[in-house]
């Protein structure tokens, strides 16, 4: 496949490495120091595009590949509040997007488990569910798209929590959730890769489900093999469709 990297920064720098291991090709770097300068026509010998920009850029990016009929793999995080209009746009203009707030193995299997304990934990109302995420400093999204996706995973499973809500610690802010709440609670360390838990508490107890990334290179071949999964599609999916875990 040739390959237009949208954002090459700590993802898209490695996933330029995993597609070149698979036999594809960048064809095309954009980050925010030529993104004005990039025409539709710049994009045209392309076969797909992978995001890892910025929140505000993905959007823009999104746009720039439907107008150049371009398939593309979103691995940005922090958009999601437009991801209707998004969609929206993506099958009326007849294109190609995949995103996912996570590409690795391990999180969609945790994804999937994630959903499975939900329910299963349901009926006894003894416990109270909260999600934790640990990620860099450098991150700008919070809460991660992972615990969000997590979150999501709880709330349609779990009848006792409406929506969820958001505390980063040291912000300042004191989040109380209420009991229909689910607390989402962020924290920004040094250099960690990417750390989400699971937590059930009782009185008498304690359920922990926890994936840890040593690394971004899940992620990172992830969303090359993601790519190769879209091409030659037409629609919005999610990472979540390239996986059955019931067979
Ligand atoms: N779905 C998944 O599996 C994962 C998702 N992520 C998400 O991916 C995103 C990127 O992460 P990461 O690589 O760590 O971040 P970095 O900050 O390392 O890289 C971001 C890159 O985006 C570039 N950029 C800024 N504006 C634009 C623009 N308008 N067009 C194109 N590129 C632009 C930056 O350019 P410059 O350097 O010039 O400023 C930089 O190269 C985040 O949202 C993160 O949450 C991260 C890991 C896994
Ligand atoms: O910004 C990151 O680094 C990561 N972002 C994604 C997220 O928001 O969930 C995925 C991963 O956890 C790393």
């Amino acid at each position: 496949m040739k390959i237009v990297l949208l954002g090459y920064g700590k993802m898209g720098q490695l996933i330029e490495r995993f597609a070149m291991k698979r036999g594809h090709e960048v064809v095309l770097v954009v980050d925010e120091n030529n993104r004005e300068s990039i025409e539709i026509e710049d994009l045209q010998d392309a076969d797909i595009a992978i995001d890892f920009s910025t929140p505000h850029a993905a959007l823009e990016n999104i746009s720039l590949c439907f107008e150049a009929n371009l398939p593309l793999v979103v691995g940005t995080t922090g958009w999601y509040d437009h991801l209707e209009e998004v969609r929206e746009t993506c099958l009326e203009a007849d294109q190609a997007l995949l995103y996912g707030s996570n590409f690795s193995i391990g999180v969609n299997i945790f994804f999937h488990i994630n959903k499975m304990l939900a329910k299963a934990i349901n009926p006894y109302k003894q416990y109270d569910v909260q999600v934790e995420e640990i990620h860099h400093i450098h991150k700008l999204d919070a809460p991660s798209g992972t615990a969000i996706t997590i979150a999501e995973g709880i709330l349609e499973n779990t009848d006792g929590k409406k929506s969820w809500v958001n505390s980063i610690e040291g912000s300042g802010e004191e989040i109380i959730p209420k009991a229909e709440e689910l607390l989402i609670e962020s924290l920004r360390i040094e250099e960690v890769p990417g750390t989400h838990t699971v937590l059930y508490s009782s009185e008498v107890d304690q359920i922990e489900f926890k994936h840890t990334a040593h690394s971004r290179e899940g992620f990172a071949l992830g969303a090359v093999i993601a790519a190769e999964w879209l091409l030659g599609k037409k629609g919005f999916f999610q990472v979540t469709e390239m996986f059955d875990f019931n067979n």
